[in-house]
């Protein structure tokens, strides 16, 4: 469904992804996660064909997506924050999304409208930053697309839209099996409705793997700081603190029973690390470890 193969893509003088692959060909939901200016959106973009690569394919269904409008056919991109005109009311950008997206389901889209409490007759311009995010989610939904791409789609929600956000999206997605790809800052918010995590960094993928996978990763130990001088020397430490004579370090191994077995043999407590300091950890520099 989706092939990036060793895509460069620079803006001017910033590079971006570089020698970048990410193949995706199941009918799943998968999350894209990267730091601030890690490429998210501009992945999408050339996923979307609104970016050209400067080097590298781009395959969605068969197509190219630059400059091929026969992309719109599979796919849905709804970008954070869409230029809607300033004209528009509610029911316009409805219109829009029909028009370029031909297996549009009009009847659910009004659905959604009630569902979120969007009135029809009201301008973009007046919605707030929540409710624009639920016109953005319920255009993308309502798409139908083989595959449709979600930029920050739960931007501005609050925790009641949210619920309704992810019943509407896991309702439509098992009425409807499709690749959504829906990029995140809050990794908390979508790990329970994506079963794939995309993980961008460096320009590159870090991680393309089962959401239930990248939970695992991560352990957090604490005891006694004489109980870490060997452990510390030979793994790789993400994060440590110090308090008095105990110490709490985090280790980028997996929550096994192999290392609840050894952390029992030594004294220590484990317990599995969130995915949200695991992230960040990884995609910050190592530190140096005080031995
Ligand atoms: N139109 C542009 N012109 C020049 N540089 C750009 C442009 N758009 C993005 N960039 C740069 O490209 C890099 C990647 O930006 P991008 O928006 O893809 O990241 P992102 O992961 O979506 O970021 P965020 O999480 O902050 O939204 C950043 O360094 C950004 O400053």
């Amino acid at each position: 469904m989706i092939e990036v193969n060793q895509v460069h893509f620079r803006y001017h003088t910033t590079d971006v992804l570089h020698d970048f692959s990410l193949i995706e060909h199941e009918k799943v939901i998968v999350g894209l996660w990267g730091r601030n200016g890690s490429g998210k959106t501009t992945l999408m973009k050339l996923l979307a064909g609104h970016l050209k690569p400067n080097q590298g394919e781009i395959n969605i269904q068969g197509f190219t997506p630059y400059n091929d409008d026969r992309t719109n056919n599979h796919l849905c991109y709804m970008q954070e924050d869409h230029p809607f005109s300033k004209m528009w009311k509610v029911k316009d950008a409805l219109r829009f999304g029909n028009y370029y997206n031909p297996n549009f389901d009009m009847d659910f889209a009004k659905k959604l409208l009630s569902i979120f409490n969007l009135n029809e007759k009201k301008h973009v311009s007046g919605l707030s930053k929540g409710m624009k995010s639920a016109l953005q989610f319920i255009i993308g939904m309502a798409s139908n697309a083989d595959i449709t791409i979600l930029d920050e789609p739960t931007n501005g929600l609050d925790i009641a839209m949210q619920k309704k956000f992810n019943k509407v999206l896991l309702d439509s997605y098992e009425e409807n099996p499709r690749l959504i790809l829906l990029s995140s800052h809050n990794i908390e918010e979508i790990q329970t409705l994506c079963e794939a995590l995309v993980v961008i960094h460096d320009g590159n993928v870090l991680f393309h793997e089962p959401m239930e996978t990248m939970r695992e990763k991560g352990i957090w130990l604490s005891g006694e700081k004489d109980a870490f001088s060997t452990i510390i020397q030979s793994h790789t430490v993400l994060e440590q603190q110090v308090i008095g004579t105990k110490m709490k370090v985090m280790l980028d191994e997996p929550f096994t029973s192999e290392w609840k077995h050894f952390a029992m043999a030594n004294g220590l407590t484990i317990e599995p690390a969130s995915l949200h300091d695991y992230l960040v950890n990884r995609t910050e520099k190592r530190i140096e470890v005080a031995q």
